[in-house]
């Protein structure tokens, strides 16, 4: 599949919560948050919505690229926290930055969302029907977190991130995907539920919009299903794990992480981290890292780079590519 990432950028909020202001919010701390979590900040929107973010980006990466809005086919936008349901974020978008030539649509796969939405765009390019493409993981989490409620509210943030996709002749692109639902481990992770009521029956389910996750049961999902999927990633792209140059996983905890680096026999400089600084951000966690990664000169050409993302869902994905 002989594609290319042509530009990254990311976007987050200029407001940013320490662990100790959040003490000051609600009965936790520091000492508690850092060693079970790896954070110690997080990014919170003051007057953005997710479809703002997402503009930044979509901006920051016509400019790094030289391309015109008008070049683009298609605007993705991945994200479990939409400014609304319609209209879609990716529409805001691509009315904003006024991509005339673009169609437009959201896709919600939570903390894989990078990953799945990676592969909705790259899917596009293979299917030979469309040739440059934009793909943006966006999240306001801050919105959905119940800001008394010290066991979750402390874990996420917001920011966006993004990619420039390309068709092209060169040996480089997507290897191999292993993408995966675990439906029936869904309630590990509930957010965002808005009541279902009419006028004939009344209420049918309660209202709680609030993030809730059984943290133990997504922590030991995480840590036992993760490594079959990349393995399986890996398998199909006739890799191994000592051929991965940089395993760029899902920010939403430090320990989950240092465990798949354990798994796979691997060193923890192959999985660089920033939770530290800006938390949980769903789909967008992983596009910040990789543009992090890229304007440090960290990402080099030929390098065999994995995605992996995991979480609400439940869902998994793991995607290899080639540099
Ligand atoms: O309470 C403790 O000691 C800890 C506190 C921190 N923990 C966790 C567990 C799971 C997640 C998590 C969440 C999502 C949702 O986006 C996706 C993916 C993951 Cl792996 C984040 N943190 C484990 C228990």
């Amino acid at each position: 599949e002989k594609m290319k990432i042509v530009a990254t950028a990311r976007q987050v909020p200029e407001r940013v919560v320490t662990n100790d202001e959040l003490t000051d919010l609600m009965d936790t701390s520091d000492e508690w948050i850092y060693p079970r979590t790896g954070i110690h900040n997080r990014h919170v929107v003051t007057d953005e919505n997710t479809s703002d973010l997402a503009t930044s980006v979509a901006e920051k990466l016509l400019a790094e690229s030289g391309w015109s809005a008008n070049d683009l086919d298609f605007i993705i936008v991945s994200t479990m926290s939409p400014d609304a349901l319609s209209p879609h974020t990716a529409a805001i978008v691509q009315g904003n930055i006024e991509a005339t030539n673009a169609f437009a649509f959201d896709v919600n796969a939570a903390c894989s969302g990078f990953v799945y939405g990676l592969s909705v765009a790259s899917a596009f390019l293979s299917s030979g029907r469309y040739q440059k493409g934009m793909f943006i993981g966006a999240e306001v989490l801050s919105k959905l977190v119940d800001w008394q409620d010290r066991t979750v509210s402390v874990l996420f943030g917001d920011g966006a991130g993004g990619v420039l996709l390309e068709k092209t002749e060169e040996q480089k692109g997507l290897l191999a995907e292993e993408l995966q639902a675990y439906g029936d481990s869904g309630e590990a992770i509930l957010t965002g539920r808005f009541a279902n009521k009419n006028a004939f029956v009344g209420e049918i389910s309660p209202l709680d919009p609030y993030f809730h996750q059984d943290g133990r049961g997504v922590y030991s999902f995480a840590t036992r299903e993760v490594p079959k999927v990349l393995n399986k990633a890996l398998e199909k792209a006739g890799l191994t794990a000592d051929d991965v140059d940089l395993y760029l996983a899902h920010q939403a905890n430090h320990r989950i992480i240092e465990s798949m680096a354990k798994n796979f026999g691997q060193p923890m400089e192959k999985f660089p981290t920033n939770m530290v600084e800006y938390g949980n951000t769903s789909a967008a966690s992983t596009a910040i890292l990789l543009d992090e990664l890229q304007k440090t000169g960290k990402i080099k050409p030929g390098m065999t780079v994995a995605f992996v993302g995991f979480g609400g869902g439940l869902a998994i994905g793991a995607q290899i590519w080639q540099f």
